[in-house]
């Protein structure tokens, strides 16, 4: 791995618990990682451990084969010693200097010459080649984040960081930008890990994606896998519309089924070991249930919602239960209307049941 976090943890001097516990992960060269989670969650800190902002509490930080930090042997390489380049959310340009000479900043030490060719090379990057004399205020915000993105690209950092980089964006732009910074990145072939807050911009952007709930890693992986194979229930909810439903692991003559509120279903990949009852959820997300008017299984409106595409209809079985459906728009039902539903999906995921 390019980049390897073992184990890390990171604790503030008055918290009573660590900010960041036990997380390990890695990048290979020129691949992007994001971190999702809730607020608080430790996914700046995880960050600004990285960066050698923060003090490990355990555990190490290997980049390009050099420790950088190492709890155990007391190895904390300076931030500035890392060759690492950084990206905030509020852009943090320099207002008193030219895009021209933000750029340059951290090219110190080069020749005029040779600045003035990475500064032109670095503006043709981020499709701003006719900005070079301008001021960051004279710029609207996404060509400031993609000013500060040129920035931290100049001197060839070994690994890019970027905290909310698109958060104090509209939303249109955001989308357009993420999309373009992914593309930036390919082909310089940075390795980078970014942290948002908006898992589509998540998925936008990164190649593998790391799940954080109380300063912990819950899942590392590629978004598909974070959304069909969730590996906990944090992030089965955290990821995508979908309910968890009452369910029963049976095992027949053609292998484990789950008997659910929507009729049995087969072949669950990821069961619990079932108790001797089999009592367990199952993991109903919107765009499972599909509606079909044939299906015996029946669902009344509660609610919905207009996606353009599709509604996302809030339905309640028979039993009671609640599940969400994702149905194109041209089936526009009444709200109370009941409609025919039947599961489609290709995994079955499953999960021990919750003790009241
Ligand atoms: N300098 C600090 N001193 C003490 N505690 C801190 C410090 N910085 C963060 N914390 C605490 O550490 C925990 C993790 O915070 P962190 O900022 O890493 O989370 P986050 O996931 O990035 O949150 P957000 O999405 O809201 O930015 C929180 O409980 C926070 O209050």
């Amino acid at each position: 791995m390019y980049l390897h976090l073992d184990q890390i943890s990171v604790q503030y001097a008055a918290a009573a618990r660590p900010a960041v516990q036990h997380v390990s992960l890695g990048l290979r060269r020129g691949q992007v990682g994001a971190l999702i989670g809730p607020s608080g969650c430790g996914k700046t800190s995880l960050l600004r451990a990285v960066a050698g902002l923060e003090r490990l509490k355990s555990g190490k930080v290997v980049l390009d084969q050099r420790t950088v930090s190492d709890a155990a042997l007391g190895v904390h390489v300076d931030a500035e010693a890392r060759r690492i380049g950084m990206v905030f959310q509020d852009y943090a340009l320099f207002p008193h200097m030219t895009v021209a000479q933000n750029i340059a900043f951290g090219l110190h030490g080069q020749s005029a010459a040779a600045q003035r060719e990475r500064v032109a090379q670095m503006l043709d990057l981020v499709g701003l080649g006719g900005a070079a004399k301008r001021y960051p205020h004279q710029l609207s915000g996404g060509q400031q984040q993609r000013i500060a993105l040129a920035r931290a690209l100049a001197p060839q950092p070994s690994l890019l960081l970027m905290d909310e980089p698109f958060s104090s964006l509209d939303i249109d732009l955001r989308e357009r930008l993420a999309q373009e910074v992914r593309a930036i990145l390919k082909q310089t072939g940075t390795t980078a890990l970014f942290v948002t807050h908006d898992q589509l911009e998540a998925f936008a952007v990164a190649d593998v994606i790391g799940v954080m709930n109380h300063g912990q890693l819950e899942q590392w992986d590629e978004a598909y896998a974070l959304y069909h194979r969730p590996a906990t229930r944090f992030v089965a909810s955290f990821v995508g519309h979908g309910v968890f439903a009452q369910a029963e692991l049976v095992v027949g003559a053609d292998g484990p089924q789950v008997r659910t509120p929507l009729g049995l279903l087969s072949d669950p990949i990821e069961c619990p070991l079932p108790g001797n009852d089999g009592l367990c959820e199952v993991l109903l997300r919107a765009d499972d249930i599909v509606h079909d008017d044939d299906s015996p299984v029946r669902a009344q409106i509660q609610a919905k919602a207009f996606r353009g595409s599709e509604f996302l209809y809030t339905l309640k079985l028979a039993s009671g239960e609640q599940v969400l459906a994702h149905v194109p728009s041209h089936h526009d039902h009444a709200i109370g209307e009941w409609i025919g539903v039947r599961a489609e999906m290709d995994h079955v995921v499953t999960f021990p049941r919750l003790v009241a």
